[in-house]
């Protein structure tokens, strides 16, 4: 085995648990001596043991001399948890083999520099791509303290979201939808506005035959139109924040509020600011949202070009319409050349569809 093979192992360990270390990141580390794999590990949930240590007590005494394979920089601080540079050092480690470095002001270059300075080779960079991929939600979560915001939505071949009457069951295929589904179990929380929760009266919930973890759910309600009888409001078994601008009735609020598991967040402007939001909500700890339309709460993302990934769901149909809807809503852009520029960054079949992934280009 080379080097490259021992941090893919750790890369594949940082990837299982992508999504359930928020709003740290999900590291996987790898222990080998004499060509032998003695210990493994990943984080598995912020506040609990970070991978170097589950990796090196699975090692135990053997870590001694050992290489150390890990896929973001040991930390350095004395955070929730002590500090892995420490006990890096501590066990004896070798060489220590790091896919890329932590940009948290916390760790940045200080762990690589404790384990050099204890006389410990240390080797940044094998894996570093396919790390920092993996990494870019921290990453931006860490430099900005807002989530990292992907929009996704599903269309006709002809962009529709709906027919001109308004009728979307279903547009894309079971195995899209459940492709979703992942995507909502990867998501610290989902955001929607009231207009999809008065069409689709949508549950948000992640439904995965194996089960998954269910985001925060989020609605933009300006004017707290929201009904009671909804799935959102009804349904407490989800933390469930409807946002609403500062002149939304107060004995709605009241309302409202007294439900478990319902918050409503009022801003103090008469509507809502999509990035004063996301400041609000990188406070409160969410690393990512997944934004799951409608139109014009997707049409307040795009102004404000307040995401950083777009998932379009494209199935082989075709609706027509000169007023059937499109994924995004309010003015929109005068001209061509103002477009929004996007990367595409990958298309895959998913059944009968296609998935498109693309990232805002920076700049
Ligand atoms: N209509 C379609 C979608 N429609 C998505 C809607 O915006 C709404 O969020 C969902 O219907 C939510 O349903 P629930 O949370 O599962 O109860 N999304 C898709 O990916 N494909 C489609 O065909
Ligand atoms: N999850 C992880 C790291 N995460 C780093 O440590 C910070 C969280 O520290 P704490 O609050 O103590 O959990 C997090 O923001 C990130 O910079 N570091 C590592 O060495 N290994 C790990 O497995
Ligand atoms: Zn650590």
């Amino acid at each position: 085995m080379l080097a490259e093979d021992y941090m893919d192992l750790a890369l594949r360990l940082a990837k299982s648990v992508d999504g359930q270390t928020s709003p740290n990141p999900p590291v996987g580390a790898v222990v080998v001596k004499d060509g032998r794999i003695i210990g493994m590990g990943a984080h598995l949930k912020a506040g609990t043991a970070h991978a170097e240590v589950h990796a090196l007590e699975m090692a135990g005494d053997e870590a001694m001399g050992s290489d150390l394979y890990v896929t973001l920089e040991p930390c350095s601080h004395f955070g929730k948890t002590p500090p892995c540079a420490d006990l890096v050092v501590e066990k004896g480690i070798k060489k220590v083999w790091i896919a890329t470095t932590d940009p948290n002001p916390l760790v940045a270059g200080k762990g690589i520099e404790k384990m050099r300075k204890a006389g410990i080779e240390v080797e940044v960079g094998i894996g570093g791509q396919e790390a920092k991929n993996l990494y870019n939600v921290f990453f931006h979560y860490i430099q900005t303290k807002t989530p990292y915001v992907t929009i996704k939505t599903a269309i006709t071949a002809d962009g529709k979201t709906a027919t001109f009457t308004g009728s979307s069951k279903w547009i894309t295929s079971e195995q899209a939808r459940l492709d979703v589904h992942k995507l909502r179990h990867q998501n610290d929380a989902i955001l929607v506005g009231i207009n999809t929760i008065l069409k689709d009266n949508p549950l948000l919930t992640t439904r995965l035959p194996q089960g998954g973890k269910n985001p925060i759910r989020i609605v933009l309600d300006t004017h707290l139109r929201i009904p009671e009888d909804v799935h959102v409001v009804a349904d407490s078994s989800v933390k469930t924040i409807i946002v609403c601008g500062k002149n939304a009735s107060n004995e709605k609020e009241a309302l409202l509020q007294n439900r478990n598991n319902l918050t409503i967040m009022r801003q103090n402007t008469e509507t809502i600011h999509i990035p004063t939001l996301l400041e609000e909500l990188g406070q409160l700890g969410m690393m990512t949202l997944f934004v799951e339309g409608g139109a014009e709460v997707n049409a307040s993302f795009l102004k404000e070009q307040a995401f950083q990934k777009l998932i379009v769901y494209t199935a082989p149909k075709l609706v027509g319409g000169k007023t059937s809807p499109g994924p995004f809503g309010g003015e929109g852009m005068e001209l061509m050349e103002s477009a929004l520029p996007l990367q595409f960054t990958n298309v895959e079949m998913i059944g009968p569809d296609i998935k498109i992934t693309a990232i805002l280009k920076k700049g």
